[in-house]
């Protein structure tokens, strides 16, 4: 490390010279006899002192080494000045630096004032104690800074903060998360390379603070603060906070400003069609801050710009329609509307008038006038397939038809109608496994799925679940009218520990239950489902999980390597690098020792 560096780090004054110096030692002139100086050192202890001149500038330094050496030489009576050293010292300053002179190869250093008088005396003894000293304070600032490093890199808002010069110094985890810039690519690069539509390179050159600003960052509108950085009067950088749940926070705002507005007005007039697109489902409204749903939503706002076919993998319950959803909010499409089919609802002898819609007289029963299908009703939106697992063998074959010609007719019709919607298909089966075994088309398949997007259940996005369940007790207690209500630790930690083979659906539902159920104001664990109750019994809490998962791994190689070893334990215990009787404990714990 370079010195600047090391002294921009430390606090510069404590590793000043006068902080460290034994001040103002006793001394001696140089006309003084060897005999009396030496006996002057013996009775204070030290092993040297400064000489002063007639001036009383310091002009020399006496050690016990020489001293013995003027004994020696029988010059006991002579004047010092026979004896002392004019060259094995040096002279510094009371603000000298102690980091600018550790490395000058003197025992000595005598510290003068702007008069040149003597004022204080540094050894290496003393520029020991201030060098560990400061060594410990920089161990601490790194030990602090690695801290920070740590809280700002968990911390659930993004936070990027730039230098002077709009260079990129801190961005953290979250950050790093939403834009998929990794922290090592970003940091020193200039933010505006890395984050869209930054405005922090300004924040640096004016000051100005902005607190709740709207910036569009991948096309997403996101609430974030600027804050200048300053220190001693001058503009050091700027830090910029991305807050996650903001925009979620504003979209229920205007929520609530558009019923107002509505309830208010007293001649409703139609909506304006860009407010349509802020009622529908946005991307933001997903709950989770688990890795695997913040990935899940860098993909959509990604793949939600292209026109690629998108198909939505996960167990029923995990969110699929409001992936969906999102990414029709986020593409180019979100102007028209969203239609949304549910396969498995829909009888097979319906499904092509329902898709495709059909014309008058087409069959018995059929409307005067004909009737659109969900296709042509998507027009210029989003359909959405949903369960398309369940789709009948000879609709999966048109449906191939039209998506490779992008044109289809309604049933009992002539004309072409053009296919102006984009296609987005869910399914919580396997279809690769329904490919394999013949009942669901493989040249669909392939056609449905440019992208897949997997949704994992929630049992596997533990972190997902404190804020699922605050989100929703919040709302279910505001649509029942009811006050508030809090869970107990164990009732929070009985349902993270559940496994919610429903998902979020489930969730949700035995929440809505609890808020109704529950009397008190506080849900406790003996308020949950006997379920629910009993998997918390069976004490499959997050922590007892990974334990029994160590002892799994565990019990494998000892399983493993008795194998091995043909059975023989003195042999496996060597293998294994533990005492026979270790092995032979871990043999019962995991009941293999019959
Ligand atoms: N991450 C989430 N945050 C908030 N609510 C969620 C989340 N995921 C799902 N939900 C809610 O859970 C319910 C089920 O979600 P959704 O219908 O999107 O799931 P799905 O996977 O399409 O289910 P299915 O396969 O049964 O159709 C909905 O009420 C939805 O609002």
């Amino acid at each position: 490390m370079l010195h600047g560096e090391i002294e921009e780090l430390g606090t510069g004054k404590d590793i000043c010279v006068q902080n460290w110096m034994i001040t103002n030692p006793y001394s001696a002139n140089s006309r003084d006899t060897i005999k009396d100086t030496a006996a002057t050192m013996s009775n204070i202890n030290v092993d040297c002192i400064p000489i002063l001149g007639d001036s009383k500038n310091p002009i020399g330094i006496l050690t016990c080494k020489m001293l013995l050496e003027a004994y020696i030489k029988g010059a006991q009576d002579e004047t010092i000045l026979q004896c002392m050293s004019k060259v094995d010292f040096y002279i510094v300053r009371p603000s000298d630096s102690i980091l600018d002179i550790y490395e000058l190869p003197y025992q000595y250093f005598l510290v003068v004032n702007d008069k040149h008088r003597l004022v204080g005396m540094l050894t290496r003894g003393e520029i020991s104690k201030g060098l560990s000293a400061y060594i410990e304070e920089l161990t601490q600032t790194f030990h602090t800074a690695e801290i920070l490093d740590v809280i700002l890199d968990s911390a659930y808002e993004g936070v990027a903060v730039v230098d002077k010069d709009s260079v990129l110094v801190e961005f953290n985890e979250a950050y790093s998360r939403f834009t998929g810039v990794d922290k090592k690519d970003a940091i020193g690069r200039p933010v505006q390379s890395v984050i869209d539509n930054t405005n922090l390179h300004n924040t640096v050159r004016t000051g100005m603070p902005e607190r709740g600003a709207i910036q569009y960052i991948q096309g997403q509108p996101m609430v974030v603060h600027r804050i200048p950085l300053w220190r001693d009067g001058k503009l050091v950088g700027a830090i910029g906070m991305l807050i996650f749940e903001g925009v979620t926070e504003l979209y229920r705002i205007y929520d609530r400003f558009l019923e107002k507005t509505v309830q208010n007005s007293a001649t409703r007039k139609e909506e304006p069609l860009q407010n349509r697109s802020v009622r529908n489902m946005s991307i933001e409204q997903i709950i989770g801050s688990s890795e695997q749903i913040v990935n899940l939503k860098r993909v959509t706002r990604k793949v939600a710009k292209t026109d690629a076919p998108v198909l939505i993998t996960g167990e029923s319950g995990t969110g699929k329609e409001m992936f969906a959803n999102g990414i029709h909010d986020l593409s180019h499409y979100n102007q028209g509307p969203f239609v949304s089919v549910n396969c498995s609802a829909i009888p097979e002898q319906l499904f092509e008038s329902e898709l495709f819609g059909y014309e008058e007289g087409a069959f018995t029963g059929a409307k005067k006038g004909g009737k659109p299908g969900k296709f042509e009703l998507a027009e210029s939106g989003t359909i959405f397939l949903d369960e398309i697992g369940e789709m009948p063998q000879l609709m999966q074959t048109k449906l191939l038809r039209v998506l490779q010609e992008r044109k289809f007719e309604r049933v009992g019709g002539v004309q072409k109608i053009q296919l102006k919607a984009r296609v987005v298909t869910a399914t919580n089966r396997n279809l690769t496994d329904m490919v394999n075994s013949g009942t669901f088309r493989e040249d669909l398949y392939y056609r449905i799925n440019v992208i897949e997007l997997t949704i994992p259940p929630l049992r596997q996005r533990q972190k997902d679940i404190p804020l699922l369940i605050s989100h929703y007790l919040t709302a279910t207690c505001k649509k029942y009218e009811v006050k508030e209500k809090e869970f107990t630790g164990e009732a929070l930690s009985a349902l993270m520990g559940y496994e919610w083979y429903g998902n979020i659906r489930e969730l949700a539902n035995t929440l809505e239950k609890l808020v109704i159920l529950t009397e008190s104001n506080t849900i406790d664990s003996h308020h949950l489902p006997n379920y629910i109750k009993d998997m918390h019994a069976n004490n499959l809490s997050p922590i007892n999980q990974v334990r029994q998962e160590e002892h799994d791994k565990e019990k494998e190689i000892i399983i493993k390597v008795l194998e091995e070893s043909g059975g023989n334990k003195s042999k496996a215990a060597d293998k294994l690098g533990v005492h026979r009787t270790t092995l032979y404990k871990k043999l019962k714990k995991y009941e293999l020792d019959n």
